[in-house]
């Protein structure tokens, strides 16, 4: 049976003890928001970023990488971006001994490192639509409560595309390819997520509009996991990057950008964990199957011969197999692999090597079947394929049961009390209400469910100031 009792009731506490636990991440780094990736959880990311780098691949984004320091005088330039970032950011400003004349930032994002570079690159409406992406540290002085992979100072996977556009048009049509390319990726995590268009307030320094997409935790906060933002020519104007269009005149570009980050990993932990430790999805697991052998006294060399075998046929069949000879009992290997999250484990003992059968054990639902040797394969991938299935059906049925629409602030604060996730709320779309929604009840507005269509709403009263509401607006306490 799948307890999930410590992992709603003390969340916290569970993703720090998995974190350190499972061999993720090093929290002890002597820099406050900084910690150092672990060989285990380095790979989990990185096969995460894999699907990144192929839907990158697809979509025609080349892989750029840029300087982590960027001076003053290009971090000034586009005045929403500055009064957005520059409480945030870490200052470099001396050189050995020597003052530096001009100061550097160490990036927080990357738009003023990549746009005077733009400028040059970008002449004609030839270059474009004009699509890069890169995967690389950033900076951010965060001042909230830090937390490993969920909020840190140094985003060290941190994930964003930037494009440019002739028009609104094509800028627009990038916005829906990144949704795409997010779906795809949230596919292959077996994540459920929400997509909001953020109130005016609460957007992207510099952006015309932004996206967020959310994720509702196990304690029922949200986590912001990916934003796509439509720059129109803000920051086109701010670093003249202009383009000559087929009649000769020249006008500047559209610009969009797409960003995500370990968060990911944090998102994959926390959704698909249980009391024993995290459950990975196969698609992303290091280790998909894991065989623990159970030699009884006598049967060790028959035992440990089919183990090996097994292991050989797994690893022909391109499927990542690891076989533990450590010198530990099988229920300690058990617990382990279990807190590891590899998705199957394969227990052979003398009378499966006798009989040439094999025993499945599955981590998400914690069932064992026994399959005959000769389909071992076969049973393996579609046991994957039922995984991916499983996690996801429960991560959406998790999502949904905690999104709830009411009419009144009253009932919005009865769920919030009960860290009920999401809750979406009538609203007349005036700023002044939305904040005072934000006020009354101590939570943040994601904004409005996208796209726009689906959030228009009839014969609903504003509950602040009982105008006729426009849209649903949805609210929840956030990482
Ligand atoms: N302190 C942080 N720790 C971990 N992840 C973060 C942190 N701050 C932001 N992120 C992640 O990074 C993503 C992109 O950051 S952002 O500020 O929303 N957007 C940008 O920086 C845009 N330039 C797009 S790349 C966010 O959606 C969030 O998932």
């Amino acid at each position: 049976m799948v307890e999930r009792k410590k992992w709603s009731e003390n969340f916290s506490e569970w993703f720090n003890e998995v974190i350190e636990e499972a061999g993720i991440l090093d929290k002890r780094y002597p820099v406050k928001g900084m910690n150092v990736w672990l060989p285990y959880g380095l790979k989990i990311m990185k096969n995460i970023e894999k699907f990144i780098h192929e839907e990158m691949e697809r979509t025609d984004h080349q892989e750029v990488l840029f300087p982590a320091l960027i001076p003053e005088t290009e971090f000034q330039k586009e005045a929403e971006h500055i009064a957005g970032f520059e409480g945030e950011v870490f200052w470099v400003t001396h050189a050995g001994h020597e003052p530096l004349d001009v100061r550097l930032v160490l990036r927080p994002t990357s738009e003023t490192a990549m746009y005077s570079m733009f400028a040059l690159w970008i002449r004609s409406h030839a270059d474009l639509p004009f699509k890069v992406y890169q995967i690389v540290n950033v900076y951010r002085y965060e001042t909230k409560h830090t937390r490993p992979l969920i909020r840190v100072r140094e985003i060290s996977r941190f994930f964003e595309a930037h494009t440019a556009h002739a028009d609104f048009e094509d800028a627009e049509r990038q916005i829906k390819e990144d949704l795409e390319i997010f779906d795809n990726l949230m596919k292959k995590l077996a994540i459920a997520y929400v997509i909001s268009k953020r109130p005016e307030w609460d957007k992207f320094p510099g952006a015309y509009y932004s996206l967020g997409a959310e994720v509702v935790m196990p304690d029922g906060r949200t986590l912001q996991i990916g934003t796509m933002h439509n720059y129109k020519q803000n920051f086109a104007k701010a670093y003249n990057i202009l383009y000559e269009k087929e009649d000769g005149t020249h006008d500047y570009v559209h610009q969009t950008t797409f960003g995500m980050s370990e968060r990911l990993l944090a998102a994959v932990i926390a959704i698909h964990g249980d009391d024993r430790g995290m459950v990975l999805p196969p698609t992303i697991a290091p280790i998909q199957v894991v065989i623990v052998p159970i030699p009884k006294k006598g049967s060790e060399e028959e035992v440990y011969s089919y183990a090996r075998e097994i292991e050989e046929e797994l690893k022909l069949a391109g499927i990542r197999v690891h076989l533990d000879l450590r010198d530990k009992r099988p229920g300690w290997k058990f617990y382990d692999w279990e807190l590891k999250g590899v998705p199957v484990r394969i227990e052979v003992g003398p009378r499966d090597a006798a009989e040439k059968t094999v025993v499945l054990a599955r981590r998400d639902k914690l069932e064992k079947i026994t399959v005959s040797r000769e389909e071992l394969v076969d049973k393996v991938r579609e046991l994957f394929d039922d995984i991916m299935q499983y996690l996801y059906e429960r991560a959406k049925e998790w999502l949904e049961s905690h999104i709830k629409r009411v009419d009144t602030i009253e009932e919005a604060k009865e769920l919030f009390n009960d860290r009920r996730g999401i809750v979406e709320i009538p609203w007349c779309g005036e700023e002044e209400c939305g904040l005072k929604m934000e006020e009354e009840l101590e939570a943040k507005m994601l904004g409005i469910p996208y796209p726009e269509e689906s959030a228009r709403v009839e014969g609903k009263k504003c509950p602040v100031c009982g105008r006729e509401a426009k849209f649903i607006a949805r609210f929840a306490r956030t990482y």
